[in-house]
């Protein structure tokens, strides 16, 4: 039987910070993206794909602020579910294009997918997530006092807007997500870590303010869906340790427990490769065998020559 992997496709493979952010940008990423993930399909695995949405819900929340005299601004929540649509179109479109080109014809699905959170999650009072575009820090002080943004450096690489980033706790729709996967469908789900919902007393799921890291909740769709590897795509080839110091140093296979180690350290940065690697080790010690490696080596990766392996 084939091995099911769940993919986490980092936000920059779908919109770089340098980028000026047009559709054509993005579907062009798209489009390069879903050769790499194709290669997947080819080799015979089922696939599941979630993306981020972090460049893509910064500018909607924007667009919306920036719109509020003249149409009614949307909560997070359905800013959420708006670049579910907007990335998750983008990926059908391209990746049933590069598998009909390769004369396969598994069908491509997108799933509106809602991720149950906590309403006391500690991201709340803290708030982790970058979404948006980057700023220099005298512009994100600037925009802090005037707009009462929350600005957070994000890895050396510029400040940024954050907002609240509850762990996932659990994929609502994540059964039928399994059953498209077991069909045959290759499915897009989960995308920007889901849309954020909290259970009622009642027992109804509402909204709630919020973006949701996608590698946390593609950990979690990976267990539900009981996938055999879960990748995190991103554009550094290895996790580093002393990332950017002349000590710098690349891990390839690793264990769990070593690498809890450096977590330990401090190693790994909150905005970036921290969930990145927290979300690897949960699926490692609970699930099966991780990966974090670039887009562009995907194919290496699974077979066990390129990235950060990750073993219980
Ligand atoms: N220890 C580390 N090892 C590798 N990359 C790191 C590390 N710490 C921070 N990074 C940064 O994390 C980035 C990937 O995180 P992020 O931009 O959030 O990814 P994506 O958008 O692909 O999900 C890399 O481009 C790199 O600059
Ligand atoms: N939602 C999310 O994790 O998005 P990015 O990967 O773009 O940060």
């Amino acid at each position: 039987m084939s091995k099911t992997i769940v993919v986490a496709l980092g936000g920059n493979a779908i919109l770089q910070p340098k980028q000026e952010g047009t559709y054509e940008n993005q579907l062009n990423n798209v489009r390069t993206s879903s050769k790499f993930l194709a290669k997947l399909i080819q080799e015979g695995y089922k696939l599941v794909i979630t993306h981020g949405n972090g460049p893509q819900v910064g500018n909607i929340l924007r667009q919306n602020e920036e719109a509020e005299d003249v149409v009614p601004p949307m909560p997070m929540d359905v800013l959420n579910g708006e670049s579910q649509g907007f990335i998750g179109y983008m990926m059908v479109q391209c990746l049933q294009s590069e598998l009909n080109a390769l004369g396969m014809d598994a069908p491509v699905v997108n799933t509106l997918t809602r991720t149950q959170v906590s309403q006391n999650d500690e991201d709340f009072n803290d708030p982790s997530k970058p979404i948006g575009t980057f700023y220099t820090e005298e512009e994100a002080k600037k925009l802090q006092a005037e707009r009462n943004w929350n600005m957070k450096e994000d890895s050396n690489r510029g400040w940024r807007r954050v907002v609240p980033s509850p762990q996932p706790i659990n994929i609502l729709e994540a059964d039928t997500i399994k059953q498209l996967a077991e069909a045959g469908n290759v499915v897009v789900a989960g995308g920007g870590g889901g849309i954020p919902v909290i259970k009622k007393d009642n027992g109804e799921y509402e909204g709630i303010e919020a973006v949701i890291d996608k590698d946390r909740s593609g950990c979690k769709l990976a267990e539900e869906v009981n996938a055999d590897v879960f990748m995190i795509l991103t554009d550094v080839d290895h996790v580093f340790v002393n990332f950017g110091t002349a000590d710098e140093k690349a891990l390839k296979d690793i264990s769990v427990s070593e690498l809890e180690s450096y977590v330990e350290e401090g190693q790994f940065s909150k905005g970036s490769m921290g969930p990145k690697v927290e979300s690897a080790l949960n699926f490692a010690k609970n699930t099966g065998t991780s990966i974090i490696c670039s887009l562009e080596k995907v194919d290496e990766a699974v077979r066990g020559n390129s990235g950060t392996i990750i073993s219980g």
